[in-house]
């Protein structure tokens, strides 16, 4: 006789069994979530994970086909669950068995005490009982023979190889253009892990990064994949994905109103708005069979039915739920919050990509910037997209288990859990396959799109080559290339959709039979059977938001991770601690032995000393290439020198304050960047608070007023994207312009007027005396005419200063000067010509030689008058139109064919009072 169990022990025995697969199900998956994102650097055998996997993936089948005996009963779940730990198990070619261990173990003891307990105390009488318990038996053997077998064929002796074959990104895994397909064991990221095959196409992302061609790599696919490439360096660095993302919390205080009590409190309210509709998403359907039993409780007859109130609560139900409510309620909330983040994270990345240093500035282009600058709102997105979509959804899907358990049984429950879990594998089975046609449909949009931009931009140029049919042609195929591979990615769209759709029906159908077969028996309402069909449509739309949540959120960290860099980027050049402001007395500037590189592996200085004295000219000449221009941004304080030191009026520029540095020296420079804005403002951003008449001065003094009055709308004219609407020589005016309103102290002229005509510049220079007038100034210039007359000129070569000394110095010389000097065609006011007076008292104007066209007629006149090149016509005597009043008469005479032949220019007996000149024939 066998004892009678108290009722109690069955209780406990009816939870375990139904507890079970449900405790063991959210085990595994909360095992396998935590391992995937903390085992990233563990390191396995790779060939007895093979071995092993396979074998164990047999038994775990085994353990599948064991349970489906019971299919009526509720143990059969648990086969549902091996079948999906079976599924996992596929899926990751070097597993992570930890999750494993537990499912195991759960297996054994709970085979045991469901084997053990009923049948001690109602033991089995019918073959099928006998039966039962022999596959009991069996699954409990399978559960024995799991670990051991695991841990039998474990082989510790066997070295550790480098693979790290556990890492896995959850993002994509790649081919890096030029991996090859033997690195597949050799990183992260390369299609080793949990939730995915190795064959090449499932390695593939869905994030369009893995070009393999990086010859023809679109740059919007080359950008992606850089961005992907970092996020795969970190992850490899940090380990795994909770360091990882620990490597986000830099963006805390710009996501969380750390400040701001009233945010706070409306992003708490936000998440009960949240959790407000995940249970509305359940009393609304809930509420729809209410409201059809009470319906068909009156239709049968029973007046007794309140058929008014369940129709209220829906309706009040549905207006809660829907935009006009909680929708609205939600949105209201967290505007501000959104914008909170927009905010900080906008100024902040702007704020900091503005305080860089030039050598930052230098590697990125602009898009690389703005890209940046708006990689914040990526980051705000990326919040948005877990907090209002991802974790819902999970909530969405845990609480459909659970209400569908509660309506209508476990099987319901699980039928749900098997249909998301199905769609959800497929979804992203599938679109890892259709990565490759993606990035192909991708390539070849954009390809046909730059054709067609780029034909319609050359469009001169293809008329001019007589080339208008052929671009004709490369469109055409370009747009039939597009369409041909729209033709491939839309068809997998396609099949991804109806994939999808084959899941959800047999999902539905399921449900379904279910349903109609607890209604048909009675033991459900027709009204239950409603809120089924209802809350199942519902879920479909956090299913299909899925579809695209994988790709958004890959994008949006890529974006973060390059505002990451950003942010981690220190400036090179910054105030030292307690650097005081830049004391400007006379304004000597001090180069001592200064070298300095852009790049390591190449000096641009080396050891450069040199003393400008209080308002002199200095002027930088030499090779291009050789190194003035960076001279004087290490005067600016663009970069910091390697070694060495640059004072000025003896403080090293690196202990003074930057902005005051900077505040006090006046720039021009070769290539001046305008504001498209009006000329007035361009102009006024030297000096914010000087008023119209102080602009007008200056650019009188920049020989630019009158140009500027000329045009239709004035100093109101917008001179367009980078001033492209002005001529080289009125951008470099205005920039002209802009350095004498800032009145700086110390003035650096890169190469000011090399785009002005010679008139112009005459002009101009009429400008500059008022500018440099008692100012210490650097000019950098090719054109050796127009600082013949500086104090003091070096001569830059290879980065290093080679001659120094006057113009008249430095042409006897016949050093590195001569020969550029000799090399050009001089043409100089006669009045300028004598070489008697001293360079002292020379007045501080700088001349100006002649236009190319102006050049060669005044060389064909002056080879008309020589029968040989090398002769030199010296005393030429010729009317000038661009002397200026103010030249003496007594220039010094800078014949190069007199220097070159060693001899003391003769003073020019044939120049008149009047505008001569004095030209000489080009050597070469
Ligand atoms: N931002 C930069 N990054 C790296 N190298 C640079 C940078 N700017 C200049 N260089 C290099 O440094 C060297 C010196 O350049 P720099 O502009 O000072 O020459 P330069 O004498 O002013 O020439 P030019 O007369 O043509 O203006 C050149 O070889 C140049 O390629």
């Amino acid at each position: 006789m066998a004892p009678v169990a108290p009722e109690q022990l069955w209780t406990a025995v009816t939870a375990i069994r139904y507890a079970f697969p449900a405790v063991i199900f959210l085990y595994f998956i909360a095992a396998l979530a935590i391992t995937v994102c903390t085992l990233q650097t563990q390191r396995l055998r790779i060939k007895d994970e093979h071995v092993r996997r396979d074998v164990i993936l047999g038994l775990i089948f085994g353990v599948t086909v064991a349970y489906s005996h019971c299919l009526l009963g509720i143990i059969s779940s648990k086969g549902d669950f091996d079948g999906f730990v079976a599924l996992a198990l596929t899926d990751s070619k070097f597993p992570v068995w930890y999750p494993y261990y537990g499912t195991w173990f759960f297996g054994f003891v709970v085979e045991l005490i469901l084997a053990v307990v009923p049948n001690v105390f109602r033991p089995p009488k019918s073959p099928f009982d006998y039966a039962a318990i022999v596959i009991q038996g069996l699954r409990i053997c399978i559960f024995t023979i799991l670990p051991s077998l695991y841990f039998g064929l474990r082989n510790d002796r066997k070295e550790y190889d480098n693979c790290d074959a556990e890492r896995q990104t959850l993002l994509a895994k790649k081919l890096a253009p030029k991996a090859s397909s033997s690195d597949n064991t050799t990183a992260n990221g390369n299609g080793n892990g949990y939730g995915a095959t190795t064959d090449a196409n499932a390695q593939e992302s869905d994030t369009a990064d893995n070009a393999s061609d990086a010859g023809s790599e679109d740059s919007w696919l080359a950008e992606q994949r850089k961005a992907q490439e970092m996020i795969d360096k970190r992850l490899q660095q940090d380990g795994n994905w909770f360091t990882y993302a620990k490597g986000f919390t830099v963006f805390l205080p710009y996501l969380w109103p750390f400040h701001n009590k009233g945010l706070q409190f409306r992003a708490v309210l936000v998440g009960f708005c949240l959790l407000a509709s995940n249970a509305l998403n359940v009393l609304v359907p809930n509420q729809m069979g209410v409201m059809i039993d009470s319906l068909t409780k009156y239709a049968q007859g029973d007046s007794e039915s309140n058929i008014w109130l369940p129709v209220v609560v829906y309706t009040v139900l549905r207006f809660v739920s829907g935009g006009a409510c909680i929708g609205w309620i939600r949105r209201w909330l967290w505007i501000p919050l959104e914008q909170y983040s927009y905010d900080a994270l906008s100024t902040a990345s702007h704020a900091h990509l503005m305080s860089l240093s030039s050598d930052f500035h230098d590697n990125k282009t602009s898009s690389d910037l703005s890209q940046a600058v708006h990689g914040g709102r990526s980051v705000a997105d990326l919040l948005e997209t877990v907090c209002f979509q991802v974790i819902p959804m999970f909530i969405d899907l845990a609480i459909a288990f659970a209400y569908l358990w509660s309506l209508f049984g476990p099987y319901m429950g699980l039928m749900m859990a098997a249909t998301v879990i199905s769609y959800l594998y497929i979804t992203t089975k599938l679109y890892a396959r259709r990565a490759s046609k993606r990035r192909d449909y991708i390539t070849i949009y954009r390809k046909e799109w730059t054709i067609g931009q780029q034909s319609l931009d050359g469009w001169s140029t293809a008329s001019l080559f007589n080339m208008i049919p052929y671009e004709r042609h490369r469109y055409a195929c370009a747009v039939k290339d597009h369409m041909k591979a729209k033709r491939t990615y839309e068809m997998s769209s396609q099949a991804i959709s109806a994939a999808q759709g084959l899941v959800m029906t047999l999902g539905l159908l399921g449900a379904l039979w279910l349903g109609v077969y607890q209604v048909a028996y009675g033991r459900k309402s027709v009204g239950k059977f409603t809120t089924l069909l209802v809350y199942w449509a519902q879920l479909q739309s956090p299913l299909i938001f899925f579809s695209s949540m994988y790709r958004q959120i890959s994008y949006s960290l890529m974006d973060a991770e390059r505002l990451l860099e950003l942010f981690q980027t220190k400036p090179t050049v910054t105030d030292m601690p307690n650097a005081k402001p830049l004391k400007l007395g006379q304004g000597l500037v001090k180069f001592d032995r200064v070298s300095f590189a852009y790049d390591e592996r190449k000096p641009t200085l080396k050891n450069v000393s040199f003393v400008v004295p209080p308002g002199k000219t200095v002027a930088l000449v030499g090779e291009t290439g050789g190194g003035k221009s960076t001279i004087l941004k290490l005067i600016d304080r663009f970069y910091d020198v390697k070694s060495g030191s640059i004072s000025i009026d003896s403080q090293d520029i690196r202990d003074v304050c930057l902005e005051s540095l900077r505040g006090k020296i006046g720039v021009v420079p070769q290539d001046p960047m305008l504001f498209n804005d009006s000329i007035m403002n361009n102009i006024r951003y030297a000096r914010i608070t000087a008023s119209d008449k102080e602009v007008y001065e200056a650019c009188k003094a920049a020989a630019v007023h009158e140009k500027i009055m000329s045009f239709p709308d004035g100093y109101n004219s917008k001179v367009g994207d980078r001033g492209v609407k002005l001529s080289g020589g009125e951008k470099q005016r205005v920039a002209i312009a802009r350095a004498i309103l800032k009145q700086p102290e110390i003035i650096l002229l890169d190469e000011a007027t090399s785009a002005v005509d010679t008139e112009t510049e005459q002009l101009i220079q009429e400008g500059f005396k008022t500018l440099c007038n008692g100012r210490t100034t650097f000019i950098v210039a090719h054109r050796l005419s127009t600082i013949m007359k500086a104090d003091h000129i070096l001569v830059v070569m290879n980065g290093e200063i080679v001659e120094g000394g006057s113009h008249d110095e430095l042409v006897h010389k016949k050093g590195k000067y001569h020969d550029l000097w000799s090399k050009q065609i001089l043409v100089k006011p006669a009045v300028d010509r004598s070489r008697s007076q001293s360079p002292k008292k020379r007045d501080t104007h700088i001349i100006n030689d002649l236009t190319p066209n102006r050049q060669k007629v005044e060389l064909a006149k002056a080879l008309k008058n020589t029968p040989h090149d090398e002769t030199c016509q010296s005393n030429q005597q010729k009317p000038s139109d661009t002397q200026t009043s103010d030249e003496g008469p007594e220039g010094p005479n800078q014949d190069p064919c007199n220097i070159e032949q060693g001899t003391k220019p003769a003073p020019d007996t044939k120049s008149g009072p009047g505008h001569q000149r004095e030209v000489s024939a080009e050597r070469s």
